[in-house]
Formats: structure tokens, C-alpha cells, sequence
């Protein structure tokens, strides 16, 4: 499914939460979607479920807009850390219920995550802990094999082998049924292996789309003896710094061309990528401002 997004904005009364947002989503991969918190990522993520409308701007999914379009809606799922306080009903129940509603609900995979969750298929829904909750959450996203799945911070709760799992399913049930995941996180580092793209929206607006190894392909540390760095880094963009007496490194955001890497390997310089996190920590940190006051 096509997801075309124009010039998107939203206001939450005289606050402007999101702006200008502008891009295409055309084909079946996962798209990480990243920001400090308050950027507009929940905001966002609730305008393409549907759950809420922008003040300006459209959004298209298949050329038809999504917002009370039921055929439309019936392949957008929107998972969040929902509070199940309340909810009575058993996750047997519960399955029941999805399977009557959507399309393509796979219940024996369902099942499959639910004793891979080591969930109680028998028990409340209100009577699990915050991390099984989520992980009840993630093998109905799974499971619903909606055209367009979309968690935001589904993994709240989650214990590190949970997780684990999911990040495994995830990645062979994409392999066997490829559709479009949206994953919002804050765990950078632990994530970044599943994302085909990335979207980095800071304060509200897209910083930046692109594809993961185009990405980290054009971050870079250069370390050396502190002159020549500076000299061999020249005007490009730079992120960072960082000195221990004599020696230097600066996080850079561009290309180094073959010639160029000859030679800082000449001048014994080093050159080393940057992860997702670092570029993620340095296009959206706020040394500079702080630097300023
Ligand atoms: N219901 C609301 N009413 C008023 N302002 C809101 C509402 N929801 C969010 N905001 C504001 O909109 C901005 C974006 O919030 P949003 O929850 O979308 O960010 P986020 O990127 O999901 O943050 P986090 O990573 O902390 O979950 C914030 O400034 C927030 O205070």
C-alpha cells in the first residue's frame, strides 16, 4: 500500500506539534521512526491511524483518503502502550475478537506468540504485568498481518528476551509476509538492525528520510593528532567533538571520497563509522545551544 503524506501539520490549540511533513512510504519494509521525546512521533503516528485529524495538510493511502474509510482502516493497525486496566476479557477472547475483524488475523500464529510470550491464554487481560500486556500487544500486530502495521514504543515493559523474540519474529514473519512496519523506539542501538529506513523527525518537522546504510554511510569519526583533523575536516558538517590532550575526534555528517580516505589513512588519521545512535544523538543534540548561552 502507498502512503503519500503532504504538507502535514498539526496544532494542539495554539501549539504546533507537527509541520511541513512531507514523504512517501511505496514500499513493504520497516521504517524506523526516531525523535527525542516530545518531537511529534505519537502526534504523528495518531494522524496516519487515523485516530486523530490533522489541521492541515492530507494524507493517502492507495490514492483514498484514510480517515473514517473503513476498507482503508480495516489494513492500518496502531499499537501503543494501552492501559488494559480495565479490559476483563481473556487473550483466547480477545484473539477471538481481532480474528472477527480483520482480514488477514492469522490466529495459529497468534497462538504461536502467545506461548512463545509464555502468556496465559486463560488469564484477564488486566491481570498481566505491564511487559506481558506489551507483549500481548505485539502478537496481535504480528499476527493481524495488517498491510500497514504500525507499533509506537510497543515494546514498553518488555524484559530483554521478550524483546528478543519479538525482533525475530518481526523480521521472519516481514520475510514471509512482507507489508509496512512503522516502529517508533527510543532503543536506538538495540533496534537498529531492523529498520530498511529511517525517519527522524526533531521538533515536529522531518529532519531527515533515508534509507538505514545510505545513512550511517555518511557519518563518520575522524581521529588523529588534533591539527591535522582539524585541517582534513575542513568545512564539512560537523556533529561533535571531543579531545583528550593532543588528540581529537570530530563526528562528521557527509561523504569522504576514495582520494580522501587515502589520505587520512596517509596522514594516520582514523576514519570509523557512526552508528544510528551516535547520528541520532548528534543531529538531534543540543550541544550547540547550550554552547550559545
Ligand atoms: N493531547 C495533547 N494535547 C496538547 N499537547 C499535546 C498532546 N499530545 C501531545 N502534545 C504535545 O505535542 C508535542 C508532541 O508530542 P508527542 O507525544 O507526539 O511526542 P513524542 O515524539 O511521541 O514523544 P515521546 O517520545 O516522549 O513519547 C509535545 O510538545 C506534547 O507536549
Amino acid at each position: 500500500m502507498n502512503v503519500k503524506v503532504e504538507n502535514l501539520g498539526l496544532h494542539y490549540g495554539r501549539d504546533e506539534a507537527l509541520k511541513n511533513i512531507t514523504f512517501e512510504l511505496t514500499e513493504k519494509k520497516i521504517y524506523g521512526l526516531l525523535g527525542r521525546n516530545g518531537a511529534g512521533k505519537t502526534s504523528f503516528l495518531s494522524i496516519l491511524a487515523s485516530f486523530r485529524e490533522a489541521t492541515s495538510g492530507s494524507i493517502t493511502m492507495d490514492g483514498e483518503v484514510p480517515f473514517e474509510n473503513a476498507n482503508i482502516m480495516q489494513q492500518v493497525l496502531f499499537l501503543y502502550n494501552k492501559d488494559y486496566k480495565d479490559e476483563s476479557d481473556n487473550v483466547k477472547s480477545l484473539l477471538e475478537d481481532v480474528q472477527r475483524y480483520r482480514p488477514n488475523f492469522d490466529i495459529d500464529y497468534a497462538e504461536h506468540l502467545i506461548k512463545r510470550f509464555k502468556l496465559d491464554k486463560k488469564k484477564p487481560l488486566k491481570k498481566f504485568s505491564k511487559g506481558m500486556q506489551s507483549a500481548f500487544n505485539v502478537a496481535v500486530g504480528l499476527a493481524t498481518r495488517a498491510e500497514i502495521t504500525i507499533f509506537d514504543e510497543v515494546y514498553l515493559g518488555m524484559d530483554a528476551p521478550s524483546r528478543d523474540i519479538f525482533y525475530k519474529e518481526l523480521l521472519q514473519d516481514q520475510a514471509d509476509h512482507p507489508r509496512v512496519f512503522i516502529l517508533s523506539t527510543h532503543l536506538v542501538s538495540e533496534m537498529d538492525y531492523l529498520f530498511d529506513e529511517v525517519i527522524l523527525l526533531h521538533k515536529g518537522e522531518i529532519l531527515l528520510h533515508e534509507d538505514v546504510d545510505s545513512f550511517t554511510t555518511k557519518g563518520a569519526k575522524v581521529t588523529g593528532s588534533k591539527d591535522l583533523v582539524d585541517e582534513f575536516v575542513g568545512s564539512k558538517k560537523q556533529l561533535n567533538t571531543e579531545q583528550l590532550g593532543d588528540t581529537k575526534a570530530i563526528f562528521i555528517y557527509g561523504e569522504f571520497s576514495q582520494e580522501e580516505r587515502k589520505a587520512a589513512s596517509h596522514a594516520g588519521l582514523e576514519i570509523s563509522n557512526l552508528s544510528l545512535q551516535d547520528l541520532f544523538i548528534h543531529l538531534t543534540g543540543e550541544e550547540e545551544e547550550y554552547e550559545t548561552k
